[in-house]
């Protein structure tokens, strides 16, 4: 039994119970009611009836009749007990039914005990007894109430017998009829409804007879209608929230992972990270499968793979690609180039392109169920860098955020890349500026700024450590040699030779550095003197071992110069010019060894210092003059020619030897503007000379190697003998040997440009140098200037005899004149004049004059030549000659 019929059947039975029991107590009352009446009736018949008849006996005294007429009437059973109260005799006359057993009682001495009994008895009729108008009792009959009892209980019963069959038979017709109108119905109609679909028609509703059914199944079909409207719309209304909250996440994800990469961006200072990292965040994002970042080369196709991520590796295994998929891949690429578009393709597609092809079949064949995503990030200098995402075909929707996410991500890329980019080549150039300020470009030694950082330390840690330090100063001898005469590119050669030698003879701490030219440092920590003469010794050593560069086996030497700490100094800049000094005082003593530093150098080197700075002032100071030494023909002993030599008076120093302040302002570059000012200053005393009516002389002036090196040099002579009015053929420059031999062809290009303008030139100091016979032809000179070093031991060293002969017999074969310096002695001047030597200079004629002591000596010059020698005609005639 269902619960709609439950609860009906137990409505029903409720509402019969009701409609029952409340019918059947109205009939119970009106029973009771009836019977009461009844029984007053009948008691107050009794009543009644008793006063009539009780009159005469009352009134005769007799009692048996009175009781006996009370009897008579008692014995009905509606009346449970008549009393008799005489007015006339005490006492009562009753008859009690029930405690008496029906027995009369004819006398009770106390009428109260009788009220008493009966005070909650109203069934009760009075009657006075009279006779005569004179009252002689009352009669009380009290009813029965066990009539009224059991009426009522017979009553009942029957009515409730009466009700259960009312109610059974009234159920069961209730039942029926409703279960055909109402039960069956529901129950059809709750079949319906379970078995109801959204798209079952309203035609497919069961028909209900009842009318109240049909109105309600009309109207749960108009509910269902609007249900369903509403049900549709929730339905529509959620899947759009469900939309929403998705895209929302998706928006929240795209927004979280593009601060995911800005973060990185700003972190990351790496390309290759920066795309791996990027990648992920990527197909994390999009939940991707797999994602794979190439670089494509636009030019030869070629792909390389930058990044790559996958989902889960062992259960898709799509990143098992062969490079050859890659290959497949990158030719679908190239068309994209051009529109910088992204492109969704399937994986079918991909293999239906390929279809008949095996191969290809096979390497695709890995997308077969995919969908993919190709979305170029950047083409920089020919080269696409494009990210394929790849996700199951049917997942695959590649939505307008989605895309927009991924145009975010490029745009963060692309101003990463450039960023990095930027820093990268910041770093590089950063880096080659380090090296640059920190390296020799040539050797990659340290050079001089990160020695002097490096010592610097290593000072400060000896200074803590107490311990010492050495400084070596090793400078190539004559390297300047080597580079003039075989070119800058041997010189070079050899100088990255000698590096590696001198870096292989130095353990890990020392340090090795190149701080000029042909100049080398070497700092040893914690070594003293003797471990630093040690390891002198070993460098000197490697470096006049054979050096073979290209074509020429060299072989050169290195004076070092040693400066200790603390002992010579406790800053690297002294240590440095101590060892620097040390240095000169090997080659002032001939090159090739190693000298401690001495404080006798130091004052040398504190003079080289002030001689530098004084010279620069000198000029403007007119502390410089011009002495001129004569040249002597050996033909007749005339005067053919002066000799400028440069003065030096510094107010504080005194006179300052050309042998010392020379080298210097060669060194420091000042012979430049010096030689020019000796240059002019002899041009114009020759100049002037000659306006004083003097002998014509042809004035020498000695050129140094950077006056020679200089680019206009020959413009510049041309406009002084212009300027001051000089024939160029009353000039001749003194070129040395080293000048000459540094760059030859070059020399050999000057040389001429010189001789064209009609200038003498002569090569000086002939013997000393890289002497370059080969060369000397070529040179074109018109004098050998023979150096007054062979001319000194002419008498002594059959060498230099031999030496001064040869010079003197290969000018005359190369028609050149020859002169000889330095002659001091007859001795001297007797031989050279033997061997043809054409002309001399030297003290045994005079020293260097001024120029009015040198026009003293010009008009009257001694005449030193053998008696026989043709006579002098004074420098007129040896300008012709010479001519
Ligand atoms: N012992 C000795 N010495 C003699 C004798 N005759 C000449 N001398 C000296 O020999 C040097 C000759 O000059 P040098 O070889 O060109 O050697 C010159 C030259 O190389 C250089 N020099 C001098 N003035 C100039 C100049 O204006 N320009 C350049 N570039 N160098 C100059 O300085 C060097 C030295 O010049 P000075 O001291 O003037 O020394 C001069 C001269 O005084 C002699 O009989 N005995």
């Amino acid at each position: 039994m269902n619960t709609i019929t439950r609860q009906l059947l137990a409505s029903l039975l409720v509402t019969v119970l009701l409609v029952i029991g409340s019918g059947g107590y109205v009939e119970l009352r009106r029973v009771v009611a009836e019977t009461e009446l009844q029984l007053r009736d009948t008691q107050s018949a009794a009543a009644a009836r008793l006063s009539r008849t009780l009159a005469y006996p009352l009134w005769n005294m007799d009692e048996d009749e009175a009781a006996r007429l009370v009897r008579s009437e008692a014995q009905v059973d509606a009346i449970q007990a008549i009393v008799v109260a005489r007015v006339d005799v005490e006492g009562h006359l009753a008859y009690l039914r029930d405690e008496l057993g029906g027995t009369m009682v004819r006398s009770l001495a106390n009428g109260d005990d009788l009220k008493r009994r009966f005070a909650n008895n109203q069934l009760v009729a009075r009657a006075d007894v009279v006779n005569r108008d004179m009252l002689l009792g009352v009669v009380s009959v009290y009813g029965n109430p066990e009539v009224i009892d059991s009426v009522m209980r017979q009553e009942s019963l029957d009515l409730l017998l009466k009700l259960l069959t009312y109610c059974a038979v009234l159920f069961v017709v209730q039942f029926v009829v409703l279960r055909a109108v109402v039960v069956l119905p529901l129950r059809r109609l709750t079949a319906w409804v379970v078995s109801w679909r959204p798209e079952q028609a309203a035609a497919q509703m069961p028909q209900m007879q009842s009318k109240e059914l049909s109105a309600l199944m009309g109207s749960f079909s108009d509910l269902t209608g609007r249900l369903l409207g509403a049900i549709a719309k929730a339905e529509e209304q959620e899947a759009q929230a469900r939309r929403s909250e998705a895209r929302i996440s998706a928006l929240y994800g795209f927004s979280r992972s593009i601060n995911e990469l800005s973060e990185l961006v700003l972190k990351v200072g790496d390309v290759n990270r920066l795309l791996q990292d990027s990648t992920r965040i990527m197909a994390v994002t999009l939940d991707a499968d797999l994602a794979v970042m190439y670089e494509v080369e636009l030019g030869d196709r070629s792909t390389r793979e930058l990044a790559l991520w996958e989902k889960d590796a062992t259960v898709q295994g799509r990143a098992l690609l062969g490079g050859a998929a890659l290959d497949a891949l990158a030719e679908l690429v190239v068309p994209l180039v051009h529109t910088q578009r992204w492109q969704t393709l399937r994986g079918a597609d991909l293999l239906a392109q390929h279809e008949g092809h095996a191969t290809r079949q096979r390497e695709l064949g890995v997308f077969a169920l995919d969908s993919l995503l190709l979305y170029p990030i950047e083409v920089s200098d020919g080269v696409l860098k494009l990210l394929v995402l790849v996700k199951p075909a049917d997942e695959a929707v590649w939505s307008s955020e989605e895309i927009r996410f991924l145009d975010d991500v490029r745009k963060q890329l692309h101003i990463a890349l450039s960023k990095l980019r930027l820093m990268l080549e910041r770093r590089r150039s950063e880096d080659r500026a380090l090296y640059l300020a920190t390296r020799d470009p040539l050797t990659g030694l340290p050079n001089r700024a990160l020695l002097t950082e490096r010592a610097s330390y290593a000072l400060s840690f000896a200074a803590r450590s107490q311990g010492t330090l050495a400084l070596l100063y090793i400078d190539i001898d004559d390297f300047k040699d080597v580079n003039d005469a075989l070119g800058h590119e041997v010189g070079d050669c050899l100088l990255v030779e000698l590096a590696k030698r001198l870096q292989g003879h130095l353990r890990e701490q020392d340090l090795l550095a190149r701080s000029g030219g042909d100049e080398f440092v070497v700092m040893l920590p914690g070594v003293d003197a003797d471990g630093a003469a040690h390891v002198a010794d070993k460098l000197l050593q490697a470096v006049t071992e054979v050096c073979q560069v290209r074509s020429h086996e060299l072989v050169v030497t290195a004076s070092i110069g040693v400066a200790m700490y603390p002992a010579d100094g406790d800053d690297f800049h002294t240590l440095y010019r101590n060892a620097d000094a040390a240095m000169y005082r090997v080659k002032e003593a001939g090159r090739n060894g190693c000298e401690f530093f001495t404080h006798e150098m130091q004052a040398r080197s504190a003079r080289h210092l002030r001689i530098v700075t004084a010279l620069r002032q000198a000029i403007e100071g007119q502390q410089l003059s011009v002495v001129y030494q004569p040249q002597m023909s050996l033909k007749d002993g005339s005067l053919v020619g002066a000799e400028a030599l440069l003065r030096w008076t510094h107010p504080e120093l005194g006179f300052i030897s050309p042998a010392e302040f020379i080298p210097i302002a060669e060194s420091s570059g000042l012979i430049v503007p010096v030689g020019g000012w000796v240059l002019r200053k002899a041009v114009r005393q020759a100049v002037a000379w000659r306006a004083a009516g003097g002998a014509p002389l042809r004035m020498a002036v000695n050129l140094s190697a950077a006056q020679f090196r200089h680019a206009d040099l020959s413009a510049m002579v041309g406009h002084i003998l212009q300027e001051e009015g000089l024939h160029p053929g009353e000039l001749e420059l003194e070129l040395t040997e080293g000048a000459v031999a540094q760059k030859p062809q070059q020399a050999i290009d000057v040389m001429n440009g010189l001789r064209a303008q009609g200038i003498h030139l002569a090569i000086d100091d002939f013997g000393t140098g890289y002497s370059s016979m080969s060369y000397l032809k070529k040179f074109n000179a018109h004098k050998l200037k023979i150096d007054q070093s062979f001319v000194r031991d002419i008498s002594r060293d059959a060498d230099d005899r031999a030496i001064v002969t040869a010079v003197i017999e290969m000018a005359k074969r190369l028609n050149m004149t020859t002169i000889a310096e330095g002659v001091e002695t007859a001795e001297q001047l007797a031989f050279l004049q033997k061997h043809g030597c054409d002309q001399i200079q030297g003290y045994i004629y005079s020293k260097p004059l001024t120029p009015s002591d040198f026009e003293a000596f010009a008009r009257q010059p001694p005449q030193l030549l053998p008696a026989g020698s043709p006579r002098a005609h004074g420098g007129l005639v040896a300008l012709k000659e010479a001519a």
